[in-house]
């Protein structure tokens, strides 16, 4: 994919559904007595993962044309021994929540994903399941392919060593099959929307700060769910709208779940110029966005707002380099275990451009304000470090490639079409 710099972007979008609620509707729909019809859902590879894993379940899901699915639950005791290995494709969310529901079946079922999956740490999610008293076991304890066979779950309380949505709802999906309630202490709030949709489908959730406690229930109740549009995928344009001149972009209809919106408040403090409107709630809440332009300066970004915008990070490395002064991102080693290095690949593309970075022991340093330059870029197989290059492409002098492209289809497949229509 050739990229020119950009002169203005202009317009307003809807970028797709939410990659997590999405996931969430699929699993939690499925294991829900009645019909799910889910709208603005992602038709993305990773989310396409979990809808093929809960069919090779048995769960009926039929895919619409206008991003719409549908799922005829089967109840908490409803799915069905697959006839092959369940495949989970490049999706981390997909790996480890539906392990969290395989540690309650009544069968034996083997998973894996792709190469990149392969190398994420799974030990986190195995360690707490067996402690559950799920019979899991994985390549060194470690890695995938994992293979789990029914075990007689109890609750636990569990502090995470790492704050992570994905490692949590493993925990409390496994804690729906417990016979006694389980606890689970984050270090700082991650992403909620599981502990939303489960009380939504009628399960007790209670949660103090850090603390949650599912109640397994007797049964979840099937409920129709409207997947707002992703921040993590409105953020390209949120940096692009900053750091591209003269543009004005507006993003419709966006999920603003206080868990999920640390892009907004780190972007305002570097002093974009974005305004939040018509705000609403449809079990989380949604407003449009509108940016436009600004000179930005660096910040320091780690502590609690990292959960908040993990996924972010790559994107905002991208506008802290070109803005004035020097940005820190400290906190984030998490980033290094996600579709690539995040940290390693970021420092490396950015200095590609001219940029002026320094990879650290948890994130990396910034000295913004150099002028940078197009250049080929790599995307290590990861679809945000594709789309974060695509922006700072917009933004250098000269032009750009993006090497493998279609990495984007992942969480975004019509991204560049998207920023085409903004006039870039
Ligand atoms: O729960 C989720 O839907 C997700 C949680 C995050 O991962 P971790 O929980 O591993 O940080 C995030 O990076 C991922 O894109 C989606
Ligand atoms: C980390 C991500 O997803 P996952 O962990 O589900 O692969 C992501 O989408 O940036």
């Amino acid at each position: 994919m050739k990229l020119h710099p950009s002169t203005g972007l202009h317009g307003t979008i809807s970028v797709p559904g939410d990659k997590s609620v999405s996931h969430r509707s699929v699993m939690l729909g499925a294991l829900a007595d009645g019909v799910t019809h889910v709208s603005g859902f992602l038709m993305g590879e990773d989310c396409l993962s979990t809808i093929d894993c809960f069919r090779k379940m048995g769960v009926p899901i039929e895919v619409g044309d206008d991003r719409t699915v549908t799922v005829h639950g089967v109840g908490l005791h409803g799915l069905k021994q697959p006839t092959e290995r369940l495949y989970t494709g490049n999706s981390g969310t997909t790996t480890r929540l539906i392990s969290g529901i395989l540690s309650g079946q009544s069968f034996e079922v083997s998973l894996t994903g792709d190469a990149s999956i392969e190398k994420r740490p799974m030990g986190r999610i195995i360690q707490p399941l067996r402690q559950m008293g799920a019979d899991i076991t994985g390549v060194d304890d470690k890695f995938c392919p994992l293979t789990i066979r029914p075990g007689k779950l109890h609750g636990i309380e569990y502090t995470l060593p790492v704050a992570s949505a994905q490692l949590k709802s493993a925990i409390l999906l496994a804690g729906l099959y417990a016979d006694t309630p389980t606890t689970v202490i984050e270090p700082a709030p991650s992403r909620d929307h599981t502990e939303r949709m489960l009380r939504a489908l009628g399960c007790r959730v209670d949660t103090d700060g850090c603390r949650i406690t599912l109640y397994p229930p007797e049964k979840l109740t099937a409920r129709d769910v409207v997947v707002p549009a992703d921040i993590s995928s409105a953020a390209f344009f949120l940096v692009a709208g900053a750091i591209v001149p003269n543009s004005e972009i507006t993003i419709r209809d966006v999920g603003v779940n206080p868990t999920r919106d640390g892009v907004i408040e780190v972007l305002k403090n570097m002093g974009a110029d974005i305004t939040l409107s018509n705000l609403r709630d449809e079990g989380e809440p949604i407003c449009d966005i509108t940016v436009r332009s600004s000179q930005l300066h660096g910040v320091e970004i780690g502590g609690a707002v990292i959960p908040r915008l993990i996924d972010e990070l790559p994107v905002l490395a991208v506008a802290a380099a070109f803005a004035q002064g020097e940005t820190v991102i400290r906190d984030a080693a998490e980033l290094k275990v996600k579709e690539s290095n995040r940290i390693a690949a970021m420092v490396s593309e950015l200095s590609r451009a001219g940029a002026d970075v320094t990879e650290t022991e948890d994130g990396m340093i910034i000295r913004g304000g150099r002028p940078l330059h197009g250049a080929a870029f790599e995307t290590y197989h990861d679809h945000r470090i594709a789309m974060s290059m695509a922006v700072c492409a917009l933004a250098c002098s000269g032009d750009s490639e993006i090497l493998d492209e279609n990495v984007v289809a992942i969480s975004y497949p019509d991204f560049f079409d998207a920023l085409h229509r903004l006039g870039g």
